[in-house]
C-alpha cells in the first residue's frame, strides 16, 4: 500500500477534519479522541473495530481511560498515510453513530 498522493490526501483530511480528526504532519498520521457514555460503550466499540481492524490487517494505535479512546491511524509499513487508514477511520465513525 502506498502513500496518499497529494491531491488525494487533501480530500482524505478534509473528510476526517470535518469529523474532528487532526492531522499530525510529522507521522503524517490522523488522530482522534473518541468520546462514549461509559467504559462499556468504549469497549464494545473497541472490541468490533478490533474484529474489522484484524480481518483488514491493518491495526490502530490506541489507548482507553473510561469512556475515552485515543486513536492514531498510520500505516506503519508507509510511513504515511493510506487507503487502509481512511478505510478504518471510516469505519470507526459508522460504529460510533
Ligand atoms: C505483517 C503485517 O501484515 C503488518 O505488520 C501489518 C499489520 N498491521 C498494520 N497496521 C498498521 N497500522 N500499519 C501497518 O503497516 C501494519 N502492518
Amino acid at each position: 500500500m502506498t502513500r496518499l498522493e497529494d491531491a488525494a490526501r487533501a480530500d482524505a483530511l478534509a473528510w476526517a477534519e470535518a469529523r474532528g480528526w487532526a492531522h499530525d504532519g510529522e507521522r503524517d498520521a490522523i488522530t482522534k479522541t473518541f468520546r462514549f457514555k461509559d467504559f462499556a460503550q468504549a469497549f464494545g466499540w473497541m472490541t468490533r473495530i478490533a474484529i474489522v481492524a484484524d480481518k483488514m490487517d491493518h491495526h490502530p494505535e490506541w489507548a482507553n481511560v473510561y469512556n475515552r479512546v485515543e486513536v492514531t491511524l498510520v500505516t506503519h509499513d508507509a510511513n504515511g498515510l493510506t487507503e487502509l487508514d481512511m478505510t478504518l477511520a471510516r469505519a470507526m465513525e459508522d460504529a460510533a453513530a
